[in-house]
């Protein structure tokens, strides 16, 4: 029985290279918010459907220049960092790290200044398209519960993190655990907090095991995560290989890049998701994609502090998990939009190079380039994928997690391929109408 059926026009990823238009379907979704089928104009019951739902007033019919998507899952985001996005990005990462992100986290103390941010947070994550994020949250329990409480409230997917960072050698005294002994307990009783919210709540939320990345945790703390990653079967999220100075950490303090680290923690899962991976050399692909672990692609933020590109046609074409993160706020934007281009645009950088010294022939890296095809299925099916979600695309038996967006008409008839590449290239914030998850609607403008 249709608890909700939507009539218009819904693009979904085919497969990692194509994208596939519906015009003028029905989708529809059950009670418990699956899509239970979807029909095309020319299906003997499509009319009576149609006419059914809108009697019962379940019907929600697209305009003219709507159009549906998946929501967007977002792999890799700082919610704690949301009130600084957009600021000194001119730094190198240790110093963004010590003279903003650190002392910003560490005002998460205050449960009252948790809530506020994290109240505006999710709805300003939702409002984008977004209904899945795998986030890191602070040190600390009480924020960290009060960020899964207000994505409860607010109906997006979450996955939340508290963060251990316990390494006196790399972490400020006012922001750090006071010892591995304590960072484990702390975890394992957050944990249990967020499987209790599970049981009395319809909500996704899920705890993930999060030690920041290596310079900032100590060996006892690696290996306890790995334990209780383990024990509990739970999703482990960190950074990996992001930029010069934290790959070279890792070879001056273990002899080993810092893949070979996590592995031998046992922190590299089929579900784990490690940001970045700017620096990953080839033998560290293979032990990521031996794992299953997904890399979490962040094109705007890499740019910042990743000091390569990622090479993601690369990874694709081997094998390799990969999805999408904004990484508020070493990105400055929580829009997947946003970062979809970036992704697109960095890889025509990788291809070509950008040092027009050089010979031509000697500045890219050929055959870098990724679609917009390619790049909407990171942002959907990529991370449903690396979340183990049935979500990221419209078919049946899949979540109802969407989003309607207004597009742009500019004077001209486009065809069905070239409407998908003007919505991904120029939606924005105001342009999104409503968003759902579960067949629940979260955001809507009206
Ligand atoms: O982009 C980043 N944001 C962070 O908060 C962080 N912590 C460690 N490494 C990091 N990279």
């Amino acid at each position: 029985m249709e608890n909700l059926v939507i009539c218009g026009t819904y693009y979904t990823s085919k497969d990692v290279n194509e994208v596939e238009v519906h015009k003028d379907n029905l989708i529809c979704i059950d009670h418990s918010g699956t899509i239970s089928r979807t029909l095309s104009p020319d299906d003997k019951k499509y009319l009576a459907l149609l006419n059914e739902a809108r009697e019962k007033d379940r019907l929600i019919k697209l305009q003219a220049n709507q159009y549906l998507l998946p929501g967007f899952i977002d792999l890799h985001v700082h919610a704690p960092q949301w009130p600084q996005a957009g600021l000194a990005l001119d730094l190198p990462l240790s110093d963004w790290l010590n003279h903003y992100t650190f002392p910003l986290e560490a005002r998460f103390t205050d449960k009252g200044y948790a809530r506020r941010v994290y109240h505006d947070f999710i709805h300003e994550l939702l409002s984008q398209g977004t209904t899945t994020a795998l986030m890191f949250g602070t040190i600390h329990n009480d924020a960290n519960l009060e960020l899964a409480r207000q994505a409860v409230n607010y109906g997006l997917r979450a996955f939340v993190g508290q963060v251990v960072m316990d390494n006196p050698d790399q972490t400020p005294t006012y922001y750090r655990n006071q010892t591995s002994a304590a960072a484990l307990r702390d975890t394992e009783k957050f944990i249990q907090e967020i499987l209790e919210l599970r049981k009395n709540t319809s909500a996704t939320v899920m705890p993930v095991i999060t030690p920041r990345f290596v310079p900032s945790c100590t060996d006892k703390a690696l290996l306890g995560l790995g334990q209780l990653a383990h024990q509990y079967d739970l999703p482990i999220q960190s950074h990996l290989s992001e930029s010069n100075w934290e790959h070279e950490y890792a070879i001056k303090r273990f002899g080993m890049h810092d893949t070979a680290v996590m592995d031998r923690f046992h922190l590299l899962t089929d579900k784990s998701v490690m940001a970045h991976g700017t620096q990953l050399t080839a033998a560290d692909l293979t032990t990521v994609r031996q794992r299953g672990t997904t890399i979490a692609h962040c094109p705007l933020s890499n740019i910042y502090f990743g000091n390569g590109v990622l090479p993601t046609k690369k990874l694709l074409r081997l094998g390799n998990r990969v999805g999408l993160g904004s990484d508020i706020s070493g990105g400055y934007s929580p829009s997947l939009y946003h970062n979809i281009r970036q992704a697109v645009k960095s890889s025509q950088m990788l291809t070509d190079g950008v040092d027009s010294s050089q010979p031509v022939e000697q500045r890219g890296v050929t055959g870098s380039r990724i679609t917009m095809a390619n790049a909407f299925y990171l942002a959907t099916v990529g991370g449903a994928k690396a979340l183990h979600l049935k979500t990221g695309q419209i078919v049946p038996g899949f979540q109802a997690d969407f989003q309607i967006v207004n597009g742009h008409q500019r004077l001209m008839e486009l065809s069905s391929a070239d409407i998908f590449q003007r919505l991904m290239y120029q939606t924005e914030q105001q342009d999104i109408q409503s968003v759902y998850v579960a067949g629940k609607r979260v955001y809507g403008k009206d």
